[in-house]
């Protein structure tokens, strides 16, 4: 899937100014991928996902799903693409196995190609195939939706902040069924503000703030771009300055009986500052080392774009949680 100068503007009403949601971005989603479009409230998630569903007009630009492009082959493209949207929208009388076979309905799927009770199986609800959707539990529901949009078969899974106020215990069990439907060969792309959500499940990360995309990489690469790590040192008894021994290496005495060093992971310093201990005759009570994590990413990609670039008053990049 990708998109390119792909550009959307709100026209605006009454009072409110009109908005530029998508400042002429450009997109890939790898075949096969588990690609997570990450960024906070207003960064414009929802609008570049439903453009590709068909439910928002684009401005300008391209966008092309499963090869096929959406103004020229918009049938082809409609149906390479399933969407789970953010609200659960389940009509409560119906039972999951009607559900799913009137969806196929609308998507023109033929009674023979239906694949009902495989797709209630894949995703853990065929034993509630026939239970009124009233009566399952809000998990149930979630997956529901999920199966819902797999009904025509599409090679694309697109899923909109699919765990947003949902409890942890519920949060695993989704992640591990989304997991099952990439594995399996599905294409997955998924909106969040959920970093953790991002870095446990995703293997691409596509960070979107304001309008723009600001980074897109595999996660181990978006991972490395910070070099940073930090070796946390408790010694036995109190320092009351940091010993001359130790001075090349710049730590900082956090605490009277800690020390925490900041080093490049690239220049692999440990061996020396453990030697340097021991010449400084310290005896090491604890060792810590901490990485830097897409938090930190996150935080150094966006600073600055705040004042610079909104005009919504939304989009407040303290509402991503870790
Ligand atoms: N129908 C609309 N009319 C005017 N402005 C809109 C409309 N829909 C969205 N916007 C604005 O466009 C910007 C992007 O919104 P969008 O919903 O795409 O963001 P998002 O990243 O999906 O956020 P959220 O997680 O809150 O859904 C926001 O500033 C939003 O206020």
């Amino acid at each position: 899937m990708s998109v390119s100068s792909l550009r959307k503007v709100y026209k605006g009403s009454g009072r409110s100014p009109e908005k530029v949601a998508l400042h002429d971005i450009d997109l890939t989603v790898p075949r096969g991928s588990l690609f997570a479009l990450l960024g906070p409230n207003g960064a414009g998630k929802s609008t570049l996902i439903n453009i590709l569903a068909g439910l928002v007009r684009k401005t300008s630009g391209q966008a092309a799903i499963w090869g096929y492009d959406i103004d020229r082959d918009t049938r082809m493209s409609r149906a390479s693409i399933g969407v789970v949207p953010q609200e659960l929208n389940i009509d409560p009388f119906f039972t999951p196995h009607e559900l799913l076979e009137l969806q196929a309905g609308l998507y023109g799927v033929p009674k023979r190609e239906r694949r009902t009770n495989e797709i209630l199986e894949s995703l853990g609800l065929l034993d509630k195939a026939d239970a009124y959707t009233r009566t399952l539990s809000g998990g149930m529901r979630r997956r529901l939706m999920v199966a819902k949009a797999m009904v025509h078969a599409p090679p694309i899974l697109v899923l909109d902040e699919p765990t947003a106020g949902v409890d942890i215990e519920l949060r695993q069990q989704l992640w591990s069924q989304v997991r099952a439907l990439n594995a399996a060969g599905t294409t997955v792309l998924l909106t969040t503000h959920y970093l953790e959500e991002a870095e446990e499940l995703c293997d691409t990360i596509a960070i979107i703030n304001y309008g723009r995309v600001i980074a897109c990489e595999p996660k181990e690469q978006l991972l490395q771009r910070l070099d940073n790590k930090e070796l946390q040192v408790t010694v036995e008894g109190d320092l009351r300055v940091t010993p001359p021994e130790l001075e090349a290496f710049a730590p900082e005495l956090a605490a009277s009986n800690r020390l925490v060093f900041r080093y490049k992971a690239s220049e692999s310093p440990v061996a020396y500052i453990l030697e340097a201990l021991s010449r400084a005759g310290l005896t090491v009570a604890d060792l810590r080392t901490e990485e830097a994590d897409l938090e930190d990413i996150f935080l150094q990609l966006t600073s600055g774009a705040h004042a610079t670039d909104d005009s919504s008053g939304r989009g407040d990049v303290g509402a991503v949680q870790g």
